[in-house]
């Protein structure tokens, strides 16, 4: 079973928050206190030998939640130190702040007052939260720079880090922290943790969210009935977004499980032959274009297209006559021969890019775009595409764009721009942006790699897979094999988004499984394992 969960912006989030509080039946002290409990629960769950901790208050609530986190493990027995912001915070927060302040002192939260002190077991960042309206700048973005960055000697100032609802000056809707030191390597360090409220926002996942905020845990506040209330109310359902893994277990966010991998695994056989798995074609280069094409063929017969048929041009056909046997081959050299070809209606989805060569992508796209087939347009006929503007038009809501950072910006020069933009104000333009605004122009979805991958369907639908864990799937051809993989399951009757989500799911799965030495070839000798597991 495929599962995920739903993820907010803090928009929604905010909503969802004063919609509760509105309805009188939870009040914003009692949230706080939640929020705060779910923290200090957490800490003493990581590290239940009471020691000493530094929390760090900002201005608004997030600091709030941060006067509950001091109070409570006060009471657990911790030598708890706190510095704050001297503004005057709203009345919540001003009122956890004031039960603290009636069992212990509050001291500036300076760089001096930082430095100053006995150094903590735990630092608590409770500075900022959803609140952030621009990064943080001055002396704050110094005492940031400290908390989550590291000394001349590479050792972590702070050493164990808790941040509460997220890493303080992260943009939680975009995973952009221009103030913040980028925090490499420190991904599911055990000295890392972040209490999320409610729901991942999309800056857990992407962009440098997941370096930054190390393990991360969802805590439910007691928020659901509004969450589900206010989001249905106002029509979102169609453009929810949803985060997908198999491997966060994110204890207490609301699980969706799709019911997409047993349509893999189960079937009423009686009725099924090879033509029901649908037939994919997987269009070749010429001569000297390599393996690229021949991953993706291997790539669509694993995962379990009824029949594959590699189709380069007639010259380099011996060329990809290397195993495996199962798959078909047939030499098409040029448009009108693919338009024959696509007389067989049982040809249900191609894959057009690996290995094709541009000119030839660009010809062959010309006929295959025009019916209406399921495609995956990867490497080649990306590039093809953003030479041809007849061609972008000519997309559908059956066409897959599966991009890496550079093909995108090719394609969408404007959106790449915006992306990579320092920006000045939250929240910042971001890569979920770029995919869904790039997918609502182009008509079709969009799967922009990386190790944050997003996918978006022109109707607003979009989907994280977050994979910061698995970095040795940069390697050569491991985009062929997620092309062949997506073609597998258009061929096989999925429907675009839920084809690019899944083999997006697999496909790191695959990756996760072999663990590192991994080269493309080996992933789609994974995938059985990884349909065993997901079933
Ligand atoms: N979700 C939930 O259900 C619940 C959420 N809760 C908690 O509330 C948090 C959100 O609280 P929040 O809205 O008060 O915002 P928060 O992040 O504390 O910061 C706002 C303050 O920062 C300031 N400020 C902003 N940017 C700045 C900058 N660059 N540099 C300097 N200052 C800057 C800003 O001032 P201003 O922008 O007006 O200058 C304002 O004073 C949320 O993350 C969670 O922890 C729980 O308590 C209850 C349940
Ligand atoms: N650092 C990373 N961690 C995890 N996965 C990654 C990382 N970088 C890239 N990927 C994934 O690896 C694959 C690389 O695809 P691509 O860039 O098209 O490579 P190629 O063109 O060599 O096949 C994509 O699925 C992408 O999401
Ligand atoms: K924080």
């Amino acid at each position: 079973m495929l599962t995920g969960t739903e993820v907010l912006t803090t928009a929604q989030m905010r909503a969802i928050e004063s919609a509760a509080m509105a309805s009188g039946q939870v009040t914003g002290l009692e949230l706080m206190e939640r929020a705060g409990r779910a923290v200090a629960g957490h800490i003493r769950l990581r590290w239940p030998k009471a020691g000493c901790v530094t929390v760090l208050c900002g201005p608004g609530n997030n600091g709030g939640d941060g006067y509950v986190v001091a109070r409570l493990l006060h009471r657990a027995g911790w030598r708890v130190r706190v510095l704050g912001t001297e503004n005057m915070p709203g009345p919540d927060a001003a009122e956890m702040k004031q039960r603290w302040a009636e069992i212990g002192g509050i001291g500036p939260l300076t760089e001096r007052g930082l430095q100053g002190g006995p150094e903590s077991d735990v630092y608590v960042d409770a500075i900022f939260g959803t609140g952030l309206t621009r990064p943080p700048e001055g002396e704050i973005a110094s005492i940031l720079a400290r908390i989550f960055g590291r000394g001349g000697d590479g050792a972590y100032h702070c050493s164990r880090v808790v941040a509460v609802d997220c890493p303080s000056g992260l943009c939680m809707d975009s995973g952009k922290a221009p103030a913040l030191p980028p925090g490499r390597g420190t991904f599911d360090s055990p000295a890392r943790l972040t209490v999320a409220f409610d729901s991942p926002k999309p800056g857990h996942l992407i962009g440098l969210g997941p370096m930054l905020c190390g393990e991360l845990i969802v805590a439910d506040i007691g928020l659901i009935q509004w969450r589900e209330r206010n989001l249905a109310s106002r029509g979102r359902r169609p453009v929810r977004l949803e985060a997908i893994w198999p491997r966060f277990d994110i204890p207490d966010a609301r699980r969706i499980e799709f019911s997409l991998t047993d349509r893999l695994g189960k079937h009423p056989f009686a009725s099924q032959h090879k033509y029901s798995h649908g037939h994919a074609l997987v269009l070749a280069g010429g001569p000297a274009k390599g393996g690229a094409a021949r991953l993706s063929a291997r790539a669509a017969l694993r995962i379990g297209a009824g029949l594959v048929t590699l189709a380069p041009p007639q010259d380099a056909l011996p060329e990809y006559s290397s195993p495996p046997d199962a798959l078909m081959r047939r030499a098409l050299d040029d448009g009108d021969a693919l338009r024959g070809a696509l007389d067989d209606t049982r040809i249900n989805a191609a894959c057009i890019g690996p290995g094709c060569g541009i000119d030839r992508a660009a010809a062959l796209l010309a006929v295959l775009l025009p019916t209406g087939r399921g495609t995956v347009l990867d490497a080649d006929a990306l590039t093809a595409l953003s030479q041809d503007p007849g061609l972008m038009a000519a997309l559908h809501g059956r066409c897959i764009l599966t991009p890496h950072g550079g093909e995108f910006a090719r394609l969408f020069p404007d959106l790449a721009e915006k992306v990579e933009a320092t920006p000045s104000q939250w929240p910042a333009y971001s890569k979920l942006d770029a995919a869904r605004e790039a997918a609502a122009r182009c008509g079709a979805v969009v799967l922009l790699k990386g190790p944050d991958t997003v996918i978006a369907a022109p109707d607003g639908r979009a989907r994280i897979h977050s994979a910061f864990d698995i970095p040795w799937l940069a390697t050569a051809g491991a985009g062929d094999v997620l092309a062949g993989i997506i073609t597998g399951l258009l061929a096989r009757g999925f429907q675009p988004l839920d084809a690019a989500s899944l083999g997006t799911l697999i496909h790191a799965q695959a990756a996760r499984l072999f663990g590192p030495g991994l080269i493309a070839d080996d992933l789609s000798e994974m995938i059985p394992q990884v349909l065993r597991d997901l079933a």
